[in-house]
């Protein structure tokens, strides 16, 4: 070890002087930015233009930040290499920003850059770098990686790892304290020996895994090189990451979205291909997390890697889905939205098992849907065609001959329609001044003859507003409904001219309006009130031709927006086929959730393929521009979907629709042997299906667990049928831990916290500092009396006990927190205690496994688990794996 000490001592000494020499140089350059970026500063450089101004004020912001962080870790890993002619060059690389240093001897750049993937090359490798336009094999001789840290005005290296080819790798502590042991001459035999026993801790041999003492992505600021590899794959790469437990697909995830919003990263196409401004490329991202705790745990890493993550940024699909569906597409019932669906989470309208179906239903649906848009469109067409008069049937000769052309949906025919719309849509205004001038006169009539009428029929559809619109009328157009004011007079009157509509169309076709609805009731209560019978029959006739026509005034707009009318049709339809949904049991204006999914997507790839096939129906002053433009509002330059396989295909498919069609990156990583949903997505070909370009690529080093864990789940996986993954540890040189724990016949929680509290207690006894402990329960419900029971017995060790209820919150590091298992996914804690899996066994005999295995999997070092009675049958085969207790 002595040689190795002296073989890395002037490595030690190069690193600190460099980590002072950028430090002090980013320093400076920060006072100089500030001092120069006053208001006086930004007046002169930019003329004073708004726009200059912001702009400056951003840069200023934006180098200052780098600055800033230069200035507090100057690098993170440090490269000896030699080209093919012997030339030796020495490179340091910072976290983010190229460090403002030049020095003959040493090379800087940042890690983000190209030249950064030597960090991630082990000794011996080669890497092709293009110098003076000729290619040169650079050869890796040495490698260190540290994390600088300021300790009374002195630089030092915490848990560097160094390694070269004489040497290593090592790790070493402390790298001041290596450079210290040299200075020490004079020391007497008991110093001598003293220090001896700490130098020997200071560095050791091998790589050691690092201690997780708190509840946040660990930083792990140089990936290794099949990491490296796809965080550096080109901006618009389609990737889905697998792999299993801990081999760092959320660390790869966070470090790759880092380097691609920093624009100075970026080739020349994909800068052309996010067409926007620095300043938005930098908020255009979004990530989905499957639970709130999860986004709470890796929040610290994207401030590690200097990226906003406001909320809006990293969501839940169950946030997103609500938003969109009632804000965005607006098919949700809500206040100032009369649709009739209400989204409810227990709504029992799917058939069972049809979660192992999902892709057919979906399709099944969008093909149906499609091929009745464009029935109705071409019946339409034929009866305007028809009409006996020479205007209508002229108009309808122009559109039969575009929709007859094609037999679905296609952009090019939309674009076709776009210059008769405009036709159609004068001749629709016409004819509706004329129909409402009519239903407005009888209505003045009946207020002529009862000054109350008004009034009392607005009190009489006050009362109305609890029905549900289950009859609504199928014929009613949205531009007739639109702005409905929901109360009074003016209500009063909208209701009027809805009310004598329908009931004038019903007349026209010699049908009744069904008296359930509000609008049948209304027209119950109006009696004779209503228009001539002669009126009606005329405005009614003319109705028909306008809704006829208004297919095509803004087909576009009909084609998405009613989407969610024609679902209802096809479930009606489906259902009475006995196929997809329940027979019964369920109001017609219930919708659940994954409903709402398969309507999102359809509605989302239906606008995405008119974007992309059809510009100009968005780059010009068209009636399909607002709805198009809704969802070009929604593009995102980057979608990164952690934990992929709790998501269903429809919803994976709906957060793909999202990354802007210019780049469509896509990125996402799971495991699906995590799959904790019984919805989420089963196998390559459900991600095949949500993009069928995605490129999988694996990651297999495992990081998080020691050897008797790793081995663990692996039979875990074994007994539960699950894919075998092909994980392997890494080289660390403490892969050795201890053997998990069992305990039987704890059946309440007394006995359970006491036996919990030996068990931390023992771990305690190992650290300074309290690692991260998580107890593991099975319900809800069970969180507060859990944590009760084990804090009041860990009150004795002043060990606080925290119940984090809903997942909605971290909880205080220093303390052992208790969780329901449904949202432990993707986190990480040196121990990790698993309560009464024998009752999780009973309660989700079909999910179990899963939960086990993720739940098994968050544990680096410790593992325990408690059983009410025995250990479930099926992990049976596994009892010798595990001990009694860690004393
Ligand atoms: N290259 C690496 N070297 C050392 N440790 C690493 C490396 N990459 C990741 N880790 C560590 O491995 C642990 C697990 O990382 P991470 O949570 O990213 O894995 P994951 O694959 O997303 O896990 P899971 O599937 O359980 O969600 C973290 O402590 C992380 O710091």
């Amino acid at each position: 070890m002595q040689e190795t000490e002296a073989q890395i001592r002037p490595v030690a000494d190069e690193c600190l002087t460099t980590f002072a020499k950028v430090a002090d140089a980013a320093s400076l350059k920060l006072q100089d930015l500030r001092a120069r970026s006053g208001p006086e500063a930004v007046v002169r450089n930019t003329w004073n233009e708004t726009a200059g101004v912001d702009n400056h004020r951003r840069l200023t912001r934006e180098i200052d930040g780098e600055y800033r962080s230069l200035a507090a870790e100057p690098a993170i890993a440090r490269v000896l290499v030699v080209d093919e002619d012997g030339q030796e060059a020495i490179y340091y690389f910072a976290r983010a920003a190229a460090p403002p240093v030049t020095d003959e001897r040493l090379k800087f750049a940042s890690y983000r850059s190209p030249v950064g993937r030597l960090a991630e090359l082990d000794v011996g490798e080669t890497f092709l770098v293009t110098r003076g336009g000729e290619d040169v094999f650079l050869e890796v001789v040495e490698r260190a990686r540290f994390q600088p840290f300021l300790s009374n005005q002195e630089w030092d290296g915490r848990n560097a790892v160094l390694e070269g080819e004489a040497y290593g790798p090592v790790t070493v502590d402390s790298l001041r304290a290596l450079l210290e042991t040299a200075d020490r001459i004079d020391e007497t035999a008991l110093d001598a020996l003293l220090s001896e026993e700490s130098d020997a801790a200071n560095v050791r041999d091998g790589v050691r895994r690092g201690v997780v003492l708190r509840m946040g992505l660990r930083d792990q600021p140089v990936l290794d090189r099949y990491q490296g590899e796809i965080f550096r794959m080109p901006l618009r790469s389609r990737l889905l990451i697998l792999g299993a437990p801990g081999t760092g697909k959320t660390t790869t995830l966070i470090r790759r979205l880092g380097q691609k919003l920093d624009v100075v990263h970026l080739d020349e196409d994909e800068r052309r291909e996010i067409r926007s401004s620095e300043e938005e490329h930098a908020h255009s991202w979004i990530m989905f997390t499957p639970t709130e705790l999860l986004r709470l745990y890796v929040k610290e890493a994207f401030n590690r890697e200097d990226i906003p993550a406001p909320d809006d940024r990293i969501r839940t699909w169950t946030e997103l889905r609500g938003d969109l569906a009632r804000n965005h597409f607006r098919f949700l019932r809500s206040p100032t939205n009369r649709s009739p669906l209400v989204m409810k989470n227990d709504a029992p309208t799917l058939a069972d098992k049809l979660e192992l179906d999902q892709r057919a239903w979906f399709e099944d649906f969008d093909q149906w849907q499609r091929v009745t848009f464009w029935e109705e469109l071409r019946d339409a067409a034929k009866n305007l065609s028809e009409h006996p008069s020479a205007d209508v049937a002229s108009l309808g000769r122009r559109v039969r001959t575009i929709v007859d052309a094609v037999r679905m949906p296609q952009a090019g025919a939309f674009v076709s329609l776009m210059p008769v719309a405009s036709d159609i849509g004068a001749l629709v205004a016409d004819m509706k001044a004329l129909t409402d001038g009519k239903i407005r006169g009888a209505l003045n009539l009946q207020v002529n003859r009862d000054r109350e009428f008004l009034d009392d029929m607005a009190s009489f559809i006050s009362e109305l507003k609890e029905l549900p619109d289950d009859d609504i009328d199928q014929d009613a157009d949205e531009d007739e409904d639109e702005n409905q004011p929901p109360v009074g007079r003016a209500a009063a009157m909208a209701a009027y001219l809805r009310s004598m509509r329908s009931l004038a169309r019903a007349r026209a076709r010699k049908r009744n309006v069904s008296r359930r609805g509000p609008t049948g009731r209304l027209i119950e209560w109006l009696g004779d009130r209503t228009m001539s019978d002669e009126d009606l029959q005329e405005v009614g006739a003319s109705l028909l031709v306008q809704t006829a026509l208004r297919s095509f005034t803004n087909p576009v707009r009909r084609y998405v927006d009613r989407i969610p009318a024609r679902y209802r049709r096809f479930r009606r339809t489906r259902q009475g086929e006995g196929r997809w949904y329940q027979a019964d049991g369920f109001a017609l204006t219930d919708i659940h959730p994954h409903e709402v999914d398969v309507i999102l997507l359809s509605m989302m790839r239906a606008t995405n393929e008119l974007v992309t096939g059809a510009r100009s129906l968005i780059d010009m002053e068209t009636s399909a521009r607002p709805t198009l433009e809704r969802m070009t509002q929604l593009y995102r330059t980057q979608v990164l979907v952690d934990e992929a396989t709790d998501f269903s295909p429809i919803q994976l498919a709906c957060m793909a629709s999202l990354a802007r069609p210019d780049t469509r990156s896509f990125f996402a990583c799971g495991d699906f042997n995590q799959r904790v949903t019984s919805w989420g997505a089963r196998s390559d070909e459900d991600m095949k299906w949500v993009l069928p370009d995605l490129n999988t690529r694996r990651v297999t080093v495992a990081y998080r667990q020691s050897q008797q864990l790793h081995n663990l789940a692996r039979q875990l996986v074994a007994v539960s049928g699950g894919s075998e993954d092909d994980a392997v540890l890494p080289d660390f040189a403490d892969n050795e831990g201890v053997r998990p724990v069992l305990a039987r016949g704890l059946e309440n929680n007394q006995d359970i916290a006491s036996w919990l509290a030996q068990r931390i207690a023992e771990i305690d006894a190992n650290f300074d500092d309290l690692p991260s402990i998580a107890v593991l329960v099975n319900t809800e419900d069970a969180v507060r009396p859990v944590s009760d029971a084990l804090g009041d017995v860990l009150a004795d060790y002043n060990i606080s006990v925290e119940a984090c209820h809903d997942g909605r919150i971290k909880g205080r590091d220093g303390a052992v927190r208790v969780f329901h298992v449904e949202h432990i996914k993707g986190l990480e804690f040196e121990a990790v205690f698993f309560v009464s899996i024998d009752e999780l066994a009973k309660a989700l005999p079909g999910l179990f496994d899963k939960y086990l295995y993720v739940g098994a999997t968050r544990a680096a070092t410790y593992l325990g688990m408690t059983c009410r009675d025995d250990l479930p049958a099926s992990m049976a085969p596994l009892e010798g794996l595990f001990g009694e207790d860690w004393s």
